[in-house]
Parts: structure tokens; C-alpha cells; sequence
């Protein structure tokens, strides 16, 4: 394991003897695939450089003011014109107290002592949170943000987490947090805003609704104190099954359904947390005078969709019906473009930004592919063919839109795939139907718009296909993100045409930047600003016209 260590670290400085802690912390403890994901990370980590080199700094400075060896003051001034005394916060307070040393009392001396005791602590922290979130893909900014989580114990040592939540999460089988609840759970717990962007499937819903859960502590009259905005109706009654998977019976945890909208009586219902689309919320606070004026927590899931023109005014209708001062707001996608995030900042305060792995990508669980098929025609046959060489169900087939929906079920139905199919034309009960039964093992192929794309949670889906092609890298990310799910893999397939070849590079480089390979040739395309490629398409079918 020593040799492990050593080749983690590879490229970062770093005393072994000063930190055998925390190598024994990490011992054990480090995934091979992360051991070998470290060793790609090239790039030399200044923060813990410099945290090392301040930890140094202050260890000399304590030695030397008890040996009376310390630097002199114009020694240090040198070395610092030179850049080589790392600017340590208070420095001032240590150099003035040194030269003042003979005449000051014991008792200065003393509480120099612990100043310097509390920085080289302090310090050593930082350097320890910097490994740690290193080895776990974690990138952050913001100031003052707090350690991530070594594991689920640290939420009752830490934050006095009240055990049956403890116990919830330990019948929901999760031993240890994902790399983005072992942050975002912290900087919520520790009352900060925040800017979250994981992969799809890494465990986001839980990273935003157990520090809800736990801050609201027990359930109340006041009224609905917690909000979480979905973009589509059935993400938002699958989170709601979520959280009331962890907080069981102990809160009131309702989904704001079109019935609850339309005659809710909210004066009198009981609500701790309110899982909602945007425009049912809208409405209901605009006929059922749903107050949201204690609402201490507001999340936006999906946040990049809820900030897309279209939902954007009713987006913002909730936000500023949230009228409590001190609430605490927080965004979570597994994609989150710069715009967004400064649009966001307009209405945030002291946000702290966190990243799990690289900004925008896919998970790295899923083997992508792209295949050329010619024309429409093409993707039928190249469709039956995967089908007929290797059918893995469950298979998610994703398609331009609802016609286009319609049109490839009714060419498979008949077929032996007990294929079903999923669109905004259906009942609410027939959409839910098509769900329940995809995820019963019922169907085997659903064929679907991207009203499923975003945030759904299919257990083991093997394979998405893209029949048609995406319109954007971000509606890409989400539909392939639908398997590879919580550390499996899974398999995406883009079938392109001529079309869709201008757009083929934007599709590319997220296969690269996942890990993925690609033609060269298509990394020599250009990359075209891609705004909503939904090209005309010919109708599927394979029936002669009439
Ligand atoms: N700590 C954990 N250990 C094991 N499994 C977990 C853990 N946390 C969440 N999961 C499981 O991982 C799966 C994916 O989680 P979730 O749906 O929250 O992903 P997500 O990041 O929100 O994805 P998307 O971007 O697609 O919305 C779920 O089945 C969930 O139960």
C-alpha cells in the first residue's frame, strides 16, 4: 500500500514522515480506479504546494522562536521580495511578537505559541482537504469552505445528524458518499450557498436533500420551509419518493401535483418540503395563495433547464415569492454553463462552487459510441441490427420528438422487444405507466423524448441509444447519463447522418473529455456553434407509401 501511496502522489511534493497520518488514513481506503485516475492528474496542485510550504513556515517559525535560531526580519524580508515566504495570514502579528520576544512576558509568549499551534493546524487541515478532494475529483472555490466528508459517521461527529437519518441511509445500503455529498453536503450543513455540478447518476438528489432534512430537524406548522424545483413532473415524484425514502414518516414531504395545484388548501395542509415543477408551483401561488415567505431552503435541480427561456419567468416567479431573508438557495446539474451560473450569482450570496470531475462532461462509466447510418432509413435497419446482434435490456431510445416518438413505436411494437414509448401527448397515468413498467422489467425498449432525459433514475440501464441525433451537448450528456448510473457502466450509441455531421466535433469532444476516443477526422472538424439542431426528418417507417 506504501508503494500505492507513492505512486498516487506522484508529481506532488510531499513529506511522507510529517504526514504518516494521514497516510494511514488513506490507506485502505483509495479505489484503484481513483489511484489511477490521480496518476493522469498531471498538473501540479499549487494549493497544496503552498499550504505545505506555509505548514513549514510556521513549524520553522515555532522552532526557531524556541531555539532562538528563527530568520532574521531582513532575511525573511529578502526571501519574501523573492517570493519564497509563503504570505501567511497574521504573519505580522508572529514577526512583531519575535521582536519584542525579551521584553514581552511568558504570558505573550504563551499565547504567540498558540497562535502559531492554531495556524499550523489550520494549515495542515487545508493540506489535508486538498489531498483528500484531489483524490476524489473534488474542485472548489469560494472562501472558508468546509472539509469534505471522510465518510457518513462524520455527519453525526460533525454536524450532531440525528441517528434516524443515520439509520435510513443505512437501510438505503450507501456505505460511503459520493465525491459530491462528501462536499456539498458540508457547505450546506455549514449554512453556505452553493453552485453544484456533478455527473449525471453521482448521487446529486441526496446531496441536496439530506442537509434539507437535516436542518429542518423536525417537522413543523409553519408552513412549507423547504422547496425544490424539478424541470419536469416526473423528476420532481421521483425525488419526492427520494426523500421521503430518507426522512420516512418524520416530515411532511409533498409533490405538488395538478390536483394539489388546482384546489390545494394550503392554509390548513401540512407541508415541511415542497417538490414541484415551476409553472405548477407558479400557479398555485398565484390562485391558491400558496405562501412561501418561510421558506429557509430553495433548490433548483436541473438548474441549467430551469434557467432556460420558458421556465426562466416562472423560475423566477418562485424565487422572489421566497421572500425570507436568510434562505439559503443552491443549484445542482450535471451541466452548468458559465452563463447560467452568472445569472445565478445575481441572486446568490457568498456561493461556494463545487465540481466533481470536469465541468460539463459525461460520466466516465459510459462506453460512447457514434455510429454513421447514411440517412433515415439507415437508422432503422442499423437499429434492428444492434437489436438483432445483441438485445441488453433495458435499452432508452431517444428520439427528435413526439411524432418521431409515435412513429418508431409503431414500427416496433409488433416486433418480439416489448418495446413502450414515452411522450408529452400522454396521460399523466399512461407516462407514469410507461415508466413503472420500464423500471418493473416489463419493457425491455422505451422509446422516449428528452421529457425522460434529465435526472432520471432507471435502475441499470444498459444501453441509450440516440436515434436521433441530440441538440445540444448539454440534452447529450443527460440522455446518455441515463445509464452508467451510481458507478456502472453502461453504453451510448449517437447514430448521425449527413445532417448532423456539422455538429458531430461538439458531440466528440465530449467523448474525449470523458475518456473516450474518437475518429481523428471528426476531431478535424470544426466546431459549429450548435443552437437547437433539429433538423427536418424524413417520417420513420418502413411501410410503402400509398
Ligand atoms: N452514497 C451513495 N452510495 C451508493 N449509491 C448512491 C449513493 N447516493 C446515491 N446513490 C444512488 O445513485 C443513483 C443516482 O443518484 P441520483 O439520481 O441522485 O444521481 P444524479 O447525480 O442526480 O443524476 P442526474 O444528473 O442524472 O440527475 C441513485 O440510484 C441513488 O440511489
Amino acid at each position: 500500500m506504501e508503494k500505492d501511496a507513492s505512486f498516487l502522489f506522484g508529481g506532488i511534493s510531499f513529506n511522507r514522515k510529517k504526514f504518516a497520518r494521514d497516510f494511514d488514513r488513506f490507506k485502505g481506503k483509495i479505489p484503484v480506479d481513483s489511484a489511477e485516475k490521480l496518476n493522469f492528474i498531471e498538473k501540479e496542485d499549487k494549493t497544496i504546494d503552498d499550504s505545505l510550504e506555509k505548514v513549514e513556515f510556521v513549524e520553522n517559525e515555532i522552532s526557531g522562536m524556541e531555539d532562538g535560531t528563527s530568520t532574521s526580519v531582513s532575511k525573511k524580508r529578502k526571501r519574501k521580495e523573492k517570493g519564497k515566504v509563503p504570505d501567511v495570514e497574521g504573519f505580522s502579528v508572529f514577526k512583531s511578537s519575535k521582536l519584542k520576544k525579551e521584553a514581552a512576558s511568558e504570558e505573550t509568549d504563551q499565547s504567540v505559541n498558540e497562535l502559531l499551534q492554531g495556524k499550523k493546524e489550520y494549515y495542515q487541515q487545508l493540506e489535508r482537504d486538498a489531498i483528500f478532494r484531489k483524490m476524489h475529483n473534488i474542485h472548489v472555490s469560494g472562501s472558508n469552505i468546509p472539509s469534505p466528508l471522510l465518510n457518513f459517521a462524520e455527519l453525526r461527529s460533525r454536524y450532531k445528524c440525528r441517528s434516524y437519518l443515520l439509520r435510513n441511509l443505512a437501510k438505503l445500503g450507501f456505505k460511503e458518499p459520493t465525491p459530491i455529498q462528501r462536499q456539498a453536503i458540508p457547505v450546506l450543513l455549514s449554512g453556505r450557498e452553493c453552485f453544484a455540478c456533478a455527473p449525471t447518476g453521482s448521487g446529486k438528489t441526496f446531496a441536496f436533500v439530506f442537509p434539507v432534512l437535516m436542518k429542518l430537524k423536525h417537522t413543523s406548522k409553519d408552513g412549507v420551509r423547504a422547496v425544490i424545483l424539478s424541470p419536469t413532473k416526473e423528476l420532481a415524484a421521483q425525488t419526492t419518493r427520494e426523500c421521503k425514502k430518507l426522512a420516512r414518516k418524520k416530515f411532511y414531504i409533498r409533490l405538488m401535483t395538478k390536483q394539489l395545484a388546482k384546489s390545494g388548501d394550503f392554509s390548513k395542509l401540512r407541508c415541511d418540503v415542497l417538490i414541484s415543477t415551476p409553472l405548477r408551483l407558479k400557479f398555485a401561488i398565484q390562485k391558491r395563495k400558496l405562501d412561501l415567505s418561510r421558506v429557509e431552503y430553495l433548490v433548483l435541480d436541473e438548474s441549467d433547464k430551469l434557467f432556460e427561456p420558458g421556465m426562466l419567468e416562472q423560475v423566477d416567479f418562485v424565487v422572489k415569492a421566497c421572500t425570507n431573508p436568510s434562505i439559503l438557495r443552491s443549484l445542482f446539474s450535471a451541466t452548468l454553463p458559465d452563463i447560467v451560473e452568472d445569472r445565478a450569482r445575481t441572486i446568490m450570496h457568498d456561493a461556494v462552487r463545487v465540481i466533481i470531475g470536469r465541468k460539463n462532461s459525461a460520466s466516465e462509466t459510459i462506453e460512447q459510441k457514434l455510429v454513421y447510418v447514411g440517412s433515415e432509413e439507415g437508422k432503422l435497419l442499423a437499429l434492428r441490427q444492434s437489436f438483432a446482434e445483441s438485445l441488453n435490456p433495458p435499452v432508452l431510445v431517444f428520439v427528435q420528438n413526439k411524432e418521431r416518438a409515435k412513429e418508431l413505436y409503431d414500427e416496433l411494437k409488433l416486433e418480439d422487444l416489448r418495446a413502450d414509448v414515452i411522450h408529452s401527448d400522454l396521460s399523466q397515468i399512461q407516462r407514469e405507466n410507461a415508466i413503472d413498467n420500464f423500471r418493473a422489467g416489463k419493457t425491455w425498449v422505451l422509446i422516449a423524448t428528452d421529457v425522460v432525459a434529465r435526472g432520471m433514475d432507471f435502475k441499470g440501464v444498459n444501453c441509450v441509444i440516440n436515434y436521433d441525433f441530440p441538440d445540444a451537448a448539454a440534452a447529450y450528456i443527460h440522455r446518455i447519463g441515463r445509464s452508467g448510473r451510481a458507478g456502472r457502466s453502461g453504453q451510448a450509441i449517437t447514430f448521425y447522418t449527413e445532417a448532423d455531421i456539422p455538429f458531430l466535433r461538439n458531440i466528440a469532444n465530449v467523448i474525449t473529455s470523458s475518456g473516450g476516443e474518437v475518429p481523428e477526422w471528426i476531431m478535424s472538424l470544426t466546431k459549429k456553434k450548435w443552437r437547437k439542431h433539429r433538423p427536418r426528418r424524413e417520417t420513420i417507417s418502413t411501410q410503402p407509401d400509398i
